[in-house]
């Protein structure tokens, strides 16, 4: 079959079990050819598969509801739902998003991108059914990673006293983004391994294989089920939740899963089916890979496998931030490091490895990795918290309640922080200076290169003083081999390009200082770059001397609570009256694209910047 002529999964219905596992196949071919070539996210999807087919199979979308937690791996139920054709533009500007989008499709009855909102989504959407007497089925499937973070629990915790059915499937392949972390894993990998389980497990596929209804099985099982309950998942966390449990099903066997589903649909409440898959099912390199290597490809040579490209000379943000501080952990065995669930995206990797003792992996769990660093603090650790700019948002109130308020010595490592492209509208990181400007007692730096950001962690750790957090994109920046040990003075500004003269300064900070510098220097232009590396607290020294030339600020976060508004208050607050101009990020969310293409459509590439330029020279030349 063409896969791209697939329009929806109507067809499945007519396809006997054999059907069905070629076509799963064949979509599993389809995505590893498709993915290597244009890049996203590989294994998640390579083990979804036969779940995805079932799924389509059994239920009735659009009528039925079907909602992927985090959305990353919803390619099959794309491919199935009329959108193979777009998946040569996966993730690119004007094309499909690499998660579950609304608008492009009504099989897509919610979004997300982070993690672990499905249940709550679906429990509204199942409640909100019920109020208006409608009969479809809600379908929230969850992987076992976004199933152990705090919004789903609190979901689950309701769901066992809501009289409004979901079906919530745990599609467990063991991993999260690299190895799961957590008791609650522990306890699933207990039931997929246990003794118990397995004798149950084999009489009741093969009970459920001879039943007519999902129904008769499901009332022939109980009786056993609730002996097993009894001895193996009494102390699981749903029976604890008070929710019915089916499984768990092998996730790869076709009739299994049919019949599973059909059980579940044919329910009069809500249940958890636990699915086990093989993240990266059918790609050997994938199966096998605990690192995270094929969560989230580029580009790769399915023969050859992903192959971390080494840079010589360039390094990730990430990289460097985590090269300093390996280095100083290697002096100071107070600074800790915490990550939910970022290893490899943070490139913590090597810190792991060498500091297994003060390194934590708390999993999909943003405010309690906050609060946790808090701990840490005032028992006199320094924590280093690596989280992504888009994800921290998850803990806002962490960061201002139980670090701020204490003013307890840290630093955040905000990775990510900017546009980050592909991943889109949830991942761009472009809140956290807003959010972030209204706390007390927090510093915000941002670094333009490798020596800088090596300085501002120096003078976080030295000075000891207050939560810093320091924001770094997706970016490539020049890699030095050398670590410095100076530090900074705190709020200072640095003057890049400078003339007493100058009747128009540029305000930049972080990646786009270089690129300001090159507008300015390559166009031989009379204008100011100022490196405004605190974003808080400001230069005030700076903020004076150049408040009598037109000022311009550009950055790449949201324009409401930006440093150019806080700028700007500043100068009210102190009767000044300066012209300036915003480039910023106005109010709405930035798609998914590469991300030249994102700052042209924002208003924000180097050339709608020179042009911001000549018009600040024009106006000041005539007035
Ligand atoms: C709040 C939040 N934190 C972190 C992430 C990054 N993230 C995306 S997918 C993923 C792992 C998901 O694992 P699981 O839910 O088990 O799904 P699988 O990929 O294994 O199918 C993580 C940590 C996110 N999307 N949202
Ligand atoms: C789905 C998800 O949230 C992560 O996989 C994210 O896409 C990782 O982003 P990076 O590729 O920037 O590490
Ligand atoms: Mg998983």
């Amino acid at each position: 079959m063409n896969i791209e002529e697939i329009k929806n999964p109507q067809f499945l219905k007519q396809l006997n079990i054999n059907e069905l596992e070629d076509l799963s196949q064949e979509i599993r071919r389809f995505i590893m050819q498709s993915v290597a070539t244009t890049g996203g996210h590989f294994s998640s999807n390579l083990g979804i598969v036969e779940l995805t087919v079932a799924m389509h199979y059994v239920f009735d979308a659009p009528r039925d509801k079907i909602i992927f937690d985090v959305g990353h791996q919803s390619y099959v139920h794309k491919i199935l739902t009329g959108r193979a054709k777009e998946f040569k533009r996966l993730r690119q500007f004007g094309s499909i998003s690499g998660f579950q989008r609304r608008h492009e499709s009504e099989y897509d009855p919610w979004e997300a991108g982070h993690s672990s909102t499905a249940i709550s989504g679906a429990i509204g959407i199942a409640t909100a059914r019920d109020l208006n007497h409608d009969d479809y089925n809600v379908i929230a499937v969850v992987g076992d990673a976004a199933m152990m973070s705090g919004e789903s629990f609190e979901a689950l915790n309701y769901l066992g006293s809501s009289k409004h059915k979901v079906i919530v499937i745990l599609n467990d392949n063991n991993m999260s983004i690299s190895k799961n972390v957590g008791g609650f894993s522990n306890m699933l990998s207990d039931i997929r391994t246990s003794k118990q389980y397995k004798d149950v497990k084999d009489n009741y596929t093969s009970w459920m294989m001879r039943s007519k209804t999902g129904q008769r099985v499901y009332d022939a099982t109980k009786k056993v089920k609730d002996k097993v309950k009894e001895r193996v998942l009494a102390d699981s966390a749903f029976a604890q939740f008070d929710l019915d449990y089916i499984g768990p099903v092998n996730g790869h066997d076709m009739e299994e899963l049919i019949r599973a589903l059909e059980t579940v649909k044919e329910l009069d409440h809500s249940v958890i089916l636990h699915v086990i898959t093989t993240k990266g099912k059918g790609y050997p390199l994938a199966e096998e890979d605990k690192s995270g290597l094929y969560h989230g490809v580029g580009p790769f040579d399915l023969s050859k496998g992903v192959i971390k490209p080494h840079h010589l000379h360039h390094q990730m943000w990430s990289e460097a931030i985590a090269n300093h501080i390996e280095y100083l952990m290697h002096e100071h065995d107070d600074i800790c490091v915490i990550t939910p669930a970022m290893i490899a995206g943070s490139q913590l990797g090597d810190i792991f490895k060498k500091f297994p003792a003060r390194s934590f992996d708390v999993g999909i769990a943003e405010e309690h990795a906050a609060t946790f660093a808090a701990g840490l603090s005032v028992a006199g650790k320094f924590p280093f918290l690596a989280v992504y700019s888009s994800f921290s948002q998850r803990a806002y109130d962490q960061i201002n309640h139980d670090i701020a308020r204490m003013d307890l010595p840290c630093l955040i490592g905000l990775d990510r922080a900017g546009l980050v492209g592909s991943d889109g509208s949830t991942h761009h990181g472009v809140f956290d200076i807003s959010y972030l400007l209204a706390i007390p007692n927090v510093i915000i730096m941002a670094p333009h290169n490798q020596y800088e950001a090596e300085r501002m962690i120096n003078t976080a750790y030295t000075l000891h003083d207050h939560p810093y957090v320091i924001r770094y994109s997706k970016g490539m920046i020049h890699k030095h081999s050398r670590h410095v040990t100076n530090t900074l003075q705190v709020g200072s500004w640095d003057e890049i390009v400078y003339k007493k003269e100058n009747k128009v300064t540029v305000v930049v900070y972080g990646d786009h200082v270089r690129m300001a510098k090159n507008v300015v220097e390559q166009n031989n232009l009379p204008v100011n770059v100022i490196n405004a590396r605190f974003i808080k607290p400001m230069d005030e020294e700076m903020l004076k001397e150049i408040s009598n030339t037109h000022i311009i600020v550009y950055e790449t976060v949201m324009h409401k609570g930006s440093l150019g508004s806080a700028m700007a208050l500043y100068y009210e607050e102190h009767h000044r009256n300066v012209k300036m101009d915003f480039m910023a990020i106005g109010d709405h969310y930035v798609t998914h694209g590469d991300i030249p293409t994102l700052l042209h459509i924002e208003n924000l590439s180097p050339e709608d910047l020179l042009h911001k330029i000549k018009e600040a020279l024009d106006e000041e030349r005539k007035s």
